[in-house]
């Protein structure tokens, strides 16, 4: 006969998602809708990155209940406080801020840059990544916030980069976020989000291409995916894709807004379809 222990399933960890964004961050609030329901479950969105100071997923993370802990690490910033260093030490910062927030997963969701091998060596957990840089000059009368250059803290030149305690999921805290493991996993995922289908328009711009490419009969329809992140630029696996209807009345805008529904919908099935995977391989 079963007994009662037997059939508890020990409760599984809740995955942690670090999110890297460059703009408005709807694909962000996509997923902080999300997770923990029946379309993303077990996992919570636990530290976002932005290459811009400006982004307004910046305001989502820390609107959402729990506040979610966010860094800025803007690259024109980085290079002008680390005289002579170039993007390779800026994209070793971003993997060093990455790590530090302890993720399960990683999604890009409108990050703008390229990211070198060097990132993904430190997130394959092939190299370690750098110490922080040194503390910039104290800028007169700013107190530090979380975006800041904490002095007691671990930070980059360009912000601040510990995850603050609330984010680390401590006890006492009735709202926190997830603990996150006492040892780190490698590889750690990495997925983006890319609006265009497999090898059509890889990089920026993807949406405005296939619409020019459209109205010169290049292209009967374009498409959005989630695919794996490798150094080849939006050639990594694809993980879930679909085709997308350009109208011939459509203006840039209508494809835009058709494209940006189905980014909503694909970016949080191809974060499941990880973790699931995770959960397979544990
Ligand atoms: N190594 C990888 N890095 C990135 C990938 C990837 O698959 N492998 N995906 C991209 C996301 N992306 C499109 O989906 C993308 C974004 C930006 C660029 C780009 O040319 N960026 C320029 C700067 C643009 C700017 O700052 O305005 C650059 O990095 O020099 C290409 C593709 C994310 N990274
Ligand atoms: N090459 C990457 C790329 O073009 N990503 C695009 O950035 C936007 C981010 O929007 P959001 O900030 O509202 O989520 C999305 O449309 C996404 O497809």
């Amino acid at each position: 006969m079963t007994t009662l222990q037997e059939t508890i399933v020990p409760s599984k960890r809740v995955r942690r998602i670090t999110v890297l964004i460059s703009g408005s961050g709807s694909n962000l609030q996509a997923l902080l809708d999300s997770a923990s329901t029946p379309s993303l479950p077990n996992a919570a969105i636990t530290y976002v990155i932005s290459s811009r100071s400006a982004a307004y997923g910046l305001t989502r993370a820390k609107n959402s209940v729990p506040a979610i802990p966010t860094s800025v690490c803007a690259l024109k910033t980085f290079l002008n406080r680390n005289q002579g260093a170039g993007r390779e030490d800026y994209d070793c910062e971003v993997a060093r801020q990455v790590l530090d927030s302890k993720p399960d997963l990683v999604v890009l969701a409108g990050w703008m840059h390229i990211l070198s091998d060097r990132f993904l060596d430190i997130l394959n957990g092939e190299k370690q990544p750098p110490q922080p840089p040194a503390l910039p000059p104290p800028r007169p009368s700013s107190l530090p916030t979380q975006t800041e250059p904490i002095p007691s803290a671990s930070t980059s030149s360009s912000t601040s980069t510990s995850v603050p305690k609330e984010a680390q999921g401590h006890e006492g805290n009735t709202k926190s976020l997830p603990e996150p493991p006492t040892t780190q996993t490698f590889p750690i995922p990495i997925i983006n989000l890319h609006p265009a289908l497999p090898g059509a328009f890889d990089g920026a711009n993807a949406i405005g291409r296939a619409f020019e490419a459209f109205q010169t009969g290049g292209i009967q329809h374009t498409g959005v995916m989630v695919h794996r992140v490798v150094a080849e630029v939006d050639r990594g696996e694809p993980l879930v894709v679909r085709n997308v209807e350009i109208k011939k009345e459509d203006k840039l805008e209508d494809l835009e807004n058709r494209i940006h529904e189905i980014e909503h919908q694909i970016i949080v099935e191809g974060a499941k379809l990880v973790l699931e995977e995770l959960d397979k391989e544990a």
